[in-house]
């Protein structure tokens, strides 16, 4: 090895001082989920070559179609979770309910997991990146099996949070609360090795990454904030540029480094938005807070919700604090906040005589 590499190892070591009172399971836990992370990595790699691309034919408690590449990193995380012993729950997208990790060692391990084993899948068929997303919460009971009302904690309560991005390279970024370090995957070693230290957002940035396809269906604060995005102005280097992968981590790990803005907000179509709070939009606000940007749902800040089920969605402008902010602020001109679903587009042009919609 190259002298002066970190490895994520040697990093996680390092930095359990931070924590004095530090047993070193959470330095086990992250240990676990890199590890789960190279095996599915490996397999996004190749998954050309094997009988692993495509729709296995299921959906799972979204309705969504599960590909193959889910169901499998489903599978690698929730197994090396188990075998580490250092979490008593796993709650996963691809499953229905929480999964109790039932071993001698992780009955009393203090640790909570929640996860996105693979983050835009609908990519794998065409080579596009794809990541997964992770989130640690400590315990809340103190004794016995630990339950769901363990998992459903706001997302300031997270102990650690990360994601891992199986691009043109493979890299892995997390936080513990004291700011965001990236690693990049080297493959002639198999190691993480810190590239990206001490992540910091620009306050400002010239990319937003939103679904279009979807505009008429959006609130009215999104739509203005659209228009200001594409209007032309010098000063404040507008219009600015739209970038969307349609991944998640891809698209926020751009905008991480490049400055900018993603939105999935509410539609008349999903009233409650697409991602899901404690698998997708907590970690993410977590990690996008601490390198310096905002995340909210337009009008209150993602990390204090409190959650009341185990897949929520949420609405979610992210980004850099000045364009979220932005944002913001027209949501609040523009469109009224209100915990009851908007009006149905249907039901709008039912209203004025078009039957069928317009699809
Ligand atoms: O296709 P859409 O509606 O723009 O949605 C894209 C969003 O949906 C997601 O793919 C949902 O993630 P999953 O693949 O984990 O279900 C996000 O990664 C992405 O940002
Ligand atoms: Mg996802
Ligand atoms: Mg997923």
């Amino acid at each position: 090895m190259v002298c002066g590499v970190k490895t994520l190892g040697q990093f996680i070591i390092e930095k359990q001082a931070d924590f004095p009172y530090a047993k070193g399971e959470l330095s086990r836990l992250l240990r676990d989920i890199a590890i789960a992370a190279k095996i599915v990595n490996r397999e996004v790699n190749k998954a050309g070559l094997v009988d692993i691309l495509g729709d296995i034919g299921t959906t799972n408690i979204q309705g969504e179609e599960q590909k193959k590449l889910d169901v499998y990193a489903n599978e690698q995380f929730i197994a090396a979770l188990t075998s580490g012993g250092e979490c008593c729950i796993v709650a996963t997208e691809e499953e229905d309910d929480i999964i109790h990790i039932e071993s001698p060692v992780s009955q009393n391990a203090k640790y909570i997991v929640c996860i996105d084993p693979l983050d835009g899948s609908s990519n794998t068929d065409v080579n596009v990146a794809v990541g997964t997303i992770f989130s640690i919460y400590r315990r809340k009971s103190t004794a016995g099996k630990a339950s769901i009302e363990d998992v459903l904690q706001k997302g300031t309560a997270q102990v650690a949070a990360g994601y891992i991005i199986y691009g043109s390279s493979t890299m892995l970024v997390y936080t513990t609360g004291k700011g965001v370090n990236g690693f990049t995957l080297d493959p002639s070693i198999g190691e993480f090795c810190l590239s990206h230290p001490e992540m910091k957002m620009p306050e400002t940035g010239y990319l937003y990454s939103i679904n279009e396809g979807n505009y008429v269906h959006f609130p009215e604060g999104v739509k203005k904030y659209l228009k200001y995005c594409q209007v032309e102005d010098d000063a404040t280097r507008r219009p600015y540029t739209s970038r969307y992968i349609g991944s998640m981590v891809g698209d926020i790990h751009r905008n991480l480094i490049k400055g900018g803005i993603y939105i999935y907000p509410t539609t008349s179509r999903s009233p409650n938005g697409k991602l899901r709070l404690l698998y997708e939009c907590n970690p993410m606000a977590l990690i996008i807070e601490q390198a310096g940007g905002k995340a909210s749902t337009g009008f209150d800040r993602i990390l204090d919700i409190d959650p009341t089920e185990l897949h929520q969605r949420v609405p979610i402008f992210i980004g850099s604090k000045n364009m979220v902010e932005k944002a913001e602020e027209m949501m609040r001109i523009y469109t009224k906040k209100s915990t009851a679903p908007e009006e149905k587009l249907e039901t709008k042009l039912a209203g004025m005589g078009i039957v069928g919609g317009l699809d």
